[in-house]
């Protein structure tokens, strides 16, 4: 299993870092199956699994339920869980004691915090716990309700030269690896040039370290719009309605269950049970 000196190791080699988001058991198993480097129990399960329409509703206890399930499907792979909103704001005891909830419970080998300002120190005092801590700059799904909506960030030099100071500062204290969401191509390959953490982007254009991708956007599963960012590599909307369609119809028109979908019994037990008739 990759862990996260393996990953500073891919920087310095030039070997791209493969990440992607898993939810459950299922997800979890086919990441790891297909090979990839590092998976992402992203807060982002409260859209695509859940069915709210952001991350604001996600809790802590939903994190560790679903970082479980990950664990289940993938033992041999190194899991990063989003710590979710306010859930490290508040204290740094409660910011501490619930990172440790989500290693020692859930069993995520690292946590994900958004942000910059006041979250440096807090990254400070997890890595300094023990904790390996990536952090997450750009468009920070959290601060949905601050930026008014999913907008690219960082398209300004001077939000450019703060996000690199932020980036800077996330190292410094400690960070293993920093998300970058939704910035501009330019920005993320500078900040990716004077970090020596890796830089994993979504949306960040293709000069960072690694990427992410949201395992539902990957695949089109349950998902019909999606960001511009993502490429769709399969298409499992439409074989789910074409199955499920199938279904349908052969339920209705009997053709489902066949012969060999059957139990049956002996005709010597049979006869008994209608009293010998
Ligand atoms: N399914 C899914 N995929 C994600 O990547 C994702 C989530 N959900 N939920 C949490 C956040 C929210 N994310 C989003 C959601 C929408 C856009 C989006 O529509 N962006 C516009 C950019 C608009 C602009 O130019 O400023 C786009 O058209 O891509 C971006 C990131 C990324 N994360
Ligand atoms: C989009 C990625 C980086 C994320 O934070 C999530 O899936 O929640
Ligand atoms: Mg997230």
């Amino acid at each position: 299993m990759k862990q996260t000196t393996d990953f500073l190791k891919m920087k310095e080699t030039g070997e791209k870092i493969s990440m992607l988001t898993a939810y459950d058991f299922p997800s979890a198993k086919l990441a790891e199956e297909a090979g990839i480097d590092m998976i992402l129990v992203g807060d982002s399960l409260g859209m695509v699994v859940l069915g709210y329409d952001s991350t604001i509703p996600v809790t802590v206890d939903d994190m560790v339920h679903h970082t479980k399930a990950v664990k289940r499907g993938a033992k041999n792979t190194f899991v990063v869980t989003d710590m979710p909103f306010m859930s490290y704001h508040l204290s740094r005891e409660d910011t501490l004691r619930t990172a440790a909830r989500i290693i020692q419970e859930g069993g995520a080998h690292a946590v994900k915090v958004e942000g910059s300002g006041e979250v440096i120190s807090m990254i400070r005092s997890l890595t300094n716990s023990g904790i390996p801590v990536m952090a997450h700059l750009g468009l920070t799904p959290q601060m949905v309700g601050i930026f008014g909506g999913y907008k690219v960030q960082g398209k300004t030099a001077e939000a450019a030269n703060q996000l690199i100071l932020d980036a800077k500062m996330c190292e410094e204290a400690g960070a293993f690896a920093v998300v970058l969401e939704c910035v501009p191509k330019q920005i993320a390959e500078q900040v990716t040039a004077q970090l020596n953490i890796p830089t994993i982007g979504i949306g960040a254009g293709v000069s960072t370290d690694g990427q992410v991708l949201v395992f539902h956007d990957l695949l089109s599963y349950g998902i019909n719009r999606v960001p511009k960012f993502v490429k769709k590599y399969g298409d499992v909307n439409s074989v789910a309605l074409e199955s499920i369609g199938q279904y349908i119809l052969d339920v209705k028109n009997g053709s489902f269950p066949e012969e060999s979908h059957s139990y049956s019994m002996k005709n010597e037990e049979l006869i008994h049970i209608y009293g010998g008739k």
